[in-house]
């Protein structure tokens, strides 16, 4: 193999069982991952998870309690050893919530502010800021202030500033936390195709699910300091690895299941879930997570279950149903859609489709 050719194999991050804490407590607990080139990665998970934590240990602003950091196949950390690159001289781009553009200088003076810092000469700083802003398209832009300019065209500005030292990996920090839905979707999308024109290696925090799912190739969901899934977003929806992760994403309601007479029924009440058969094999309680499509409003006569409607949401073209299921103790509340009006305290019978349910063991 040439060097050429197996340059191109080294990862843009190569994690091992890194891990830091604050004195006594930890807070990253020996994360191992490795991310493609050109590939981005989305750090997904509740406040105080260790996302932000995981952004800095890769940007050379924490030193690892234990484990190592590899970047574009460098080592960048490892406790082991001591061995650490400062953030400077790790090549990367960072984009920062809000952007953080100054808001006096130009479009093209923003652009070349890091370079300006890391003392390169004016020729070459000028050639790179007009690359950089011809790869995010705002050439005709240069000479204006970023408060002259839309949402997406500052996020462009953030992004051309990040590149144009040529980055091995750009580092996203939440950057649409702060702005309104609507424009955070449009400016995802945008995001991601750039991303994906531009080829670059990114990792981007966010706790938002939809952001994540539209902008990254692979979605790493954290709890607790641990990564409990990493998989390409259409995989952790269809097949969640555990109930903290279908949890996590809404994908339905997580259950409590037990065995009644060789079947399985929602635990305590009489409902039937599935066949023996369609459960897991060799245990008596299992956790079941409910997805929206396995449970459908029917006539009475055909359904396995009935409730009590105790949210109702009108989408549109359909009605979100929150439904409790069982009585006292028992009650459970399910996610369910319904494309005829219903209204709270309305009775609904539930149908209920095996193949829409997902076995995860007891707790
Ligand atoms: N300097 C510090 N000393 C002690 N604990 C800290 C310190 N910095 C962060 N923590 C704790 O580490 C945990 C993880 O923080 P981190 O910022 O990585 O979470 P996060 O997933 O990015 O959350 P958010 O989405 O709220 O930014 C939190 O419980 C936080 O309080």
């Amino acid at each position: 193999m040439s060097t050429a050719e197996s340059s191109t194999e080294k990862p843009a991050i190569q994690l091992r069982d890194l891990a830091l804490s604050y004195g006594e407590t930890p807070i990253l607990r020996g994360v191992t991952l490795d991310l493609a080139r050109g590939r981005t990665l989305a750090l997904l998970g509740p406040s105080g998870c260790g996302k932000t934590t995981l952004l800095r240990l890769l940007a050379g602003l924490l030193f690892p309690t234990r484990g190592s950091v590899s970047i574009d196949g460098r080592q960048m950390a490892d406790a082991a050893t001591g061995s650490f690159v400062p953030p400077e001289r790790r090549r990367l781009g960072m984009v920062f919530q809000d952007y953080a553009l100054w808001p006096h200088m130009s479009v093209a003076g923003n652009v070349a502010f890091p370079l300006e810092m890391a003392g390169i000469g004016r020729t070459e700083i000028d050639r790179r800021v007009k690359m950089a802003l011809d790869r995010v398209g705002l050439t005709d832009l240069a000479a204006r202030i970023p408060g002259d300019l839309s949402g997406g065209q500052q996020q462009r500005v953030a992004i051309a500033r990040a590149i144009v030292g040529e980055p091995k990996l750009v580092l996203f920090d939440e950057p649409l936390s702060n702005l309104d839905r609507e424009l955070r979707e449009s400016l995802a999308v945008d995001l991601a195709q750039l991303l994906s024109d531009l080829s670059m290696s990114a990792v981007y925090v966010t706790h938002d699910q939809g952001e994540a799912f539209t902008i990254a190739d692979e979605v790493a969901v954290m709890q607790r300091g641990r990564i409990i899934q990493l998989s390409d977003p259409q995989s952790l929806v269809e097949a969640p690895a555990n109930a903290a992760v279908a949890e996590f994403l809404k994908l339905g309601t997580v259950v409590e299941a037990e065995r009644q007479g060789g079947d399985w029924a929602l635990a305590g009440t009489g409902i039937r879930l599935a066949m023996g058969s369609e459960g897991p094999a060799d245990a008596n309680r299992a956790r079941v997570m409910l997805g929206r499509k396995a449970l459908r409003v029917c006539p009475d006569d055909r359904a396995q279950a009935s409730g009590q409607v105790v949210r109702a949401l009108f989408r549109g073209d359909f009605y979100a149903l929150s439904v409790a299921l069982g009585d006292g103790a028992e009650r459970v509340e399910v996610e369910t859609v319904s494309e005829l009006r219903r209204t709270v305290g309305d009775r609904v019978g539930l149908s209920i489709e095996p193949a829409g349910l997902r076995w995860f063991p007891a707790n």
